[in-house]
């Protein structure tokens, strides 16, 4: 059956050639890929992790931004049941997986971590590095066990980044040597201070000393607005005194970080009422110590998309929703005591039937977004002008004022 794959109008010679054309491009295919394979080697995977909030998202986003000319694949976890991280990083990575709803730390071995990892790593996705984004409530030394575990032929561990939140934590913080958060920095290749520009010069040399004086050796550096040099992650020097070894890894498998933690998701498709919104971001659920999605409001005249993020007391609002955001209103809310009572709390945000929003309910909410964001506030038609005083009830407070500095602060 030699006629059977005849191409017709081709003549003999001609499928010769063809068929040499084939194999010789088969054959420099799998040269370069070879010659990849020893020149770059198993690819990296770094993970990064730290506490809620601490910004780890941040420095994803601002290292795949500036590895211009490395192929980055990112794993996001995100604790809450709704994607946050996921969406905040999806059109920058150059291959991008999310798990939800869950930590991989504490994935049985069902084969996802392997999975993500062997579909990021396979010579034809053309990844450079991986970033695994852990949850803020994962327990990094038994995520680093999983990774270790789940690597594959192509990938190689390529150090634990621990991030350190400057603006949440304390010396005495440190000082706990027994602790999980010294537990979770010793295993680090490299500890980033986050949040740098929140603090004073004073508190952060404290924190820098207590590192010393706690991780002798272990590298150190500070970030500001998550600015973490990409070389620094894919690069990473690995003492072997300082390395993870899979004894320390699990050393610590009956202790889990995360267990008294808890998450709330919720959505609405109804829009949110603007100042009730700015008092639920301000203090509502003072439980949930980490906020985050996004937000529909409804003024006529003012933008209806917004992210936010609340990290302790900071809350950041900002126009916009990336691109895959669902329509409506998605929230997730992390705490150590979160209980039932925060849907409550949440429902009471949404207008009523019939209830409409005007320019004067911006007031609250308009203090939580960075002054260079801010929208022009819509004009308002005065119906029924108030009486003189009436708005001693807007006047915001000193801890107020205090938490609008920090924003002009943050920038
Ligand atoms: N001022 C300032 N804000 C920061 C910095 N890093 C992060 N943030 C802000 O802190 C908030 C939380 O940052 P994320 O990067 O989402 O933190 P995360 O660790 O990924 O959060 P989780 O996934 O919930 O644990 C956001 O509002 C960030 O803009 C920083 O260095 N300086």
């Amino acid at each position: 059956m030699r006629g059977a794959g005849r191409v017709p109008g081709v003549r003999v010679d001609e499928r010769r050639a063809l068929r040499h054309l084939g194999r010789s491009v088969r054959a420099r295919a799998a040269q370069a890929e070879e010659a990849r394979g020893r020149l770059i080697g198993p690819v990296p995977v770094v993970v990064l992790a730290g506490s809620l909030g601490a910004g780890k998202t941040t420095v994803v986003n601002h290292v795949l931004r500036n590895s211009a000319d490395t192929r980055i694949g990112v794993i996001v976890n995100d604790f809450g049941d709704i994607d946050v991280d996921g969406l905040l990083v999806a059109g920058q990575a150059d291959m991008l997986v999310s798990a939800s709803g869950g930590c991989l730390c504490c994935a049985t071995d069902d084969g996802m971590v392997a999975d993500f990892l062997r579909r990021l790593t396979a010579p034809r996705a053309g990844i450079d590095a991986v970033l695994v984004e852990a949850s803020g409530v994962a327990d990094p030394v038994q995520l680093v066990q999983r990774v270790v575990d789940d690597l594959g032929r192509n990938a190689r561990f390529g150090g634990l980044v621990v991030l350190l939140d400057a603006e949440h934590t304390s010396t005495d913080d440190l000082g706990d040597a027994d602790g999980q958060l010294l537990r979770g920095l010793r295993a680090a290749d490299l500890v980033v201070v986050t949040k740098a520009d929140r603090v004073d010069e004073g508190h952060l040399a404290r924190l820098r000393a207590h590192l010393r004086a706690a991780l002798p050796g272990r590298p150190v550096t500070v970030a500001r607005s998550g600015a973490v040099d990409p070389a620094l992650l894919f690069d990473l020097r690995h003492d072997p005194d300082r390395q993870l070894t899979l004894g320390d890894v699990r050393a610590g498998e009956n202790a889990h970080l995360h267990t008294p933690f808890r998450s709330v998701s919720w959505t609405s498709e109804t829009a949110l009422h603007p100042r009730r919104l700015a008092r639920l971001l301000d203090d509502g659920v003072p439980e949930a110590f980490r906020v985050k999605g996004f937000l529909t409001i409804a003024v006529d005249g003012y933008p209806t998309r917004w992210t936010v993020h609340r990290v302790g007391r900071h809350v950041r609002l900002t126009p916009g929703v990336p691109a895959g955001a669902r329509r409506g209103t998605e929230l997730v809310l992390i705490g150590p005591e979160l209980g039932g009572s925060a849907y409550d709390e949440l429902s009471g945000v949404v207008l009523a039937p019939g209830e409409v929003a005007g320019p004067d309910d911006l007031w609250g909410l308009e203090r939580l977004v960075p002054p260079h964001l801010r929208p022009p506030l819509p004009v308002a038609v005065d119906e029924d002008p108030a009486e003189p005083g009436d708005a001693a009830d807007d006047e915001p407070n000193d801890e107020q004022d205090d938490e609008q500095d920090d924003e002009e602060r943050a920038g």
